[in-house]
């Protein structure tokens, strides 16, 4: 908490500082019709790519589309009700993610559960947790989630040959300095484009095919094959959208998404974006999760609320008289925008994208540079497949941690009176913390989504209940611990130092529900329809038998506290 809210600031103070430091001038961007595109692109952009539309395997384009159609149809997409800068905000964009049975992805505060997707031969893991051989969703969304792990497969090989490409240029760019030019000129390759070509199919040979539904943890994109383990979807119909930003530094235009990294991804992994901006929806039930009110629709971006003007001449544009004719087309179609992070210097980059291309931002571009999106005249859509660094973010792994802390709750099997095995300051204070993250991490964070999974896809229900169980489990340690702490013919010398641990825990807890508390209550929230609304669950009055302690911590919390004064 302490060491986000740091750094918070001390990007708030940064951006203030550019800000200032541009005063009401805006940087240059470039879009292709300038000159020096090109250029621009390959200096400080290079780790950026792009593929045209057509370019993947026949008869995908169309299955990935109408699967991005079938999730909107049936309300999967959804505005997101993250935390930016301690202020709840819808996303402008509305989202869902696909990807690795049991895998979850997090950013701006908010854990996505992702609907499964599924492949050949891994039909099991498709099938519902704990359900036997039921299915999770029906067959069109089955089909639709299947489109989407085809596209990802596609990609894993693509950006892979892409990658290793370019590894191989980079190397013999280095051996070329190394041995003169003239030996490199003799292999025939006149044009770096052909080479460059060639060295893409070999590295296709190359590379491995056999990745898919491997569960083992991803790599980074130095090492081993490229496993995209999630795509966020997102969908976003301008029509509908009453005030998107500005973007403020370059007046780039409207912005659907604000600058931003993209969070939680392995360090150095590639990002692939399946680009499709659809013919307008006619039907109007289509998915509108809430008014949009002043000031409550967010961009995500790191942009701070001070709003530049928006002067939508480029000052470094062209000469040809095509060139602004050319800027007004560019200006209609989705936009991919990129900068220099914390950089007013280096001119901006605007990229339009036709419906099915693909951007793929490779090497250290995510952490090097921001990007935001640019709406266009139609609604859009876009696949967005990303190695999540889910070390602690998959199902098993917190199965796991559950499993680790339950493990010291002892159940006398003759009375079934319940007791702490051991009481080792670092086993209560690990317990403790399993308590707080399969609370917060987990059942808050799943609930506070409302019934949105469930109405959908029944895959996350059924282990939801189990961590709910086990974490009640939880609440009953938690209590042992207290009666421990507070028995006073307790001879336990580390008496002080139990309760000094159950103290901080306690007080994390409490101000952690306070938080979500406050989160669900807002009045962001009360905007949503039943079936969306946050729920604040766990949730129990103080007389409900079957839990051990009150859901409200603050006269435990004394206690502790003046017991810990008389010691
Ligand atoms: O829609 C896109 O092209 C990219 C969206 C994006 O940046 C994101 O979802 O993080
Ligand atoms: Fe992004």
């Amino acid at each position: 908490m302490k060491r986000s809210d740091d750094s918070e600031r001390e990007k708030r103070r940064k951006r203030r500082r550019l800000l200032q430091e541009l005063g009401e001038q805006k940087i240059p961007f470039l879009s292709p019709s300038d000159p020096g595109f090109q250029q621009l692109w390959d200096t400080s952009y290079s780790g950026l790519m792009l593929r045209r539309s057509g370019s993947l395997p026949p008869g995908l384009d169309e299955r990935v589309q109408s699967a991005l159609s079938t999730l909107r149809d049936r309300g999967c997409l959804l505005r997101d009700l993250v935390r930016v800068r301690e202020r709840d905000v819808f996303t402008a964009v509305s989202r869902a993610l696909v990807g690795q049975p049991g895998c979850t992805y997090r950013y701006l505060d908010t854990r996505l559960f992702t609907i499964p997707w599924h492949c050949e031969e891994d039909e099991g893991l498709g099938r519902n947790e704990g359900h036997g051989d039921k299915p999770c969703c029906d067959a069109g969304l089955r089909a639709a989630c299947k489109a989407l792990w085809e596209l990802n497969q596609f990609f894993c090989s693509d950006v892979q040959q892409h990658q290793n490409a370019r590894a191989s240029k980079r190397k013999r760019s280095e051996a070329e300095e190394e041995e003169g030019e003239e030996k490199a000129k003799s292999e025939g390759c006149s044009e770096d484009r052909t080479c460059e070509e060639k060295e893409e199919r070999k590295a296709g040979e190359d590379s491995d095919s056999g990745q898919g539904c491997s569960r083992s943890s991803p790599h980074s994109s130095k090492s081993g094959p490229i496993r995209f383990n999630i795509t966020l979807i997102n969908y976003m119909d301008p029509a509908s959208m009453s005030q998107l930003k500005e973007e403020p530094y370059y007046g780039m235009g409207k912005m659907a998404v604000g600058w931003h990294h993209d969070e939680n991804l392995v360090p150095l992994s590639p990002v692939a974006v399946y680009s499709y901006s659809c013919p307008r929806e006619t039907k109007t039930e289509a998915v509108k999760p809430a008014e949009e009110k002043e000031g409550q629709t967010s961009n995500e971006g790191e942009k701070g609320d001070e709003e530049g003007g928006s002067r939508e001449e480029e000052e470094e544009a062209g000469d040809e008289g095509t060139s602004k004719e050319e800027g007004e087309k560019e200006k209609a179609c989705w936009r991919v925008g990129l900068k220099v992070a914390w950089d007013i210097h280096t001119p901006g980059l605007a990229l339009p994208l036709q419906s099915g291309d693909c951007y793929y931002m490779t090497d250290d571009l995510n952490r090097t540079h921001q990007h935001c999106v640019l709406a266009g005249d139609t609604a859009r859509f876009s696949s967005t497949h990303r190695v999540a660094q889910c070390i602690t973010g998959t199902l098993e792994y917190i199965q796991k941690r559950c499993s680790e802390a339950l493990e010291n709750l002892h159940t006398d099997p003759e009375t079934g009176a319940k007791s702490l095995r051991s009481l080792l300051l670092s086993t209560l204070q690990h317990i403790e913390d399993i308590h707080n993250e399969v609370e917060f991490e987990w059942l808050r964070q799943y609930w506070f989504q409302g019934r949105r999974y469930a109405r959908f896809c029944s895959w996350w229900s059924k282990p939801m209940e189990r961590l709910e169980t086990d974490w009640k489990q939880m609440e009953r340690m938690t209590e042992l611990l207290l009666a421990v702490v507070e028995d006073e013919s307790n001879v336990q010398e580390n008496r002080q130092e139990m309760a000094e641990t159950l103290l901080n825990a306690l007080s994390d807890r409490q101000q952690h529900r306070q938080t979500w508390r406050d989160r669900c209550q807002s009045s962001l929230a009360q905007t949503l329809p039943p079936e969306e609304a946050p729920v604040d669950r766990p949730y129990w009055t103080s007389d409900d038998p079957e839990m051990p302690l009150p859901f409200d911590l603050s006269d435990i919390i004394s206690r502790v506290e003046s017991l810990l004064w008389r010691m």
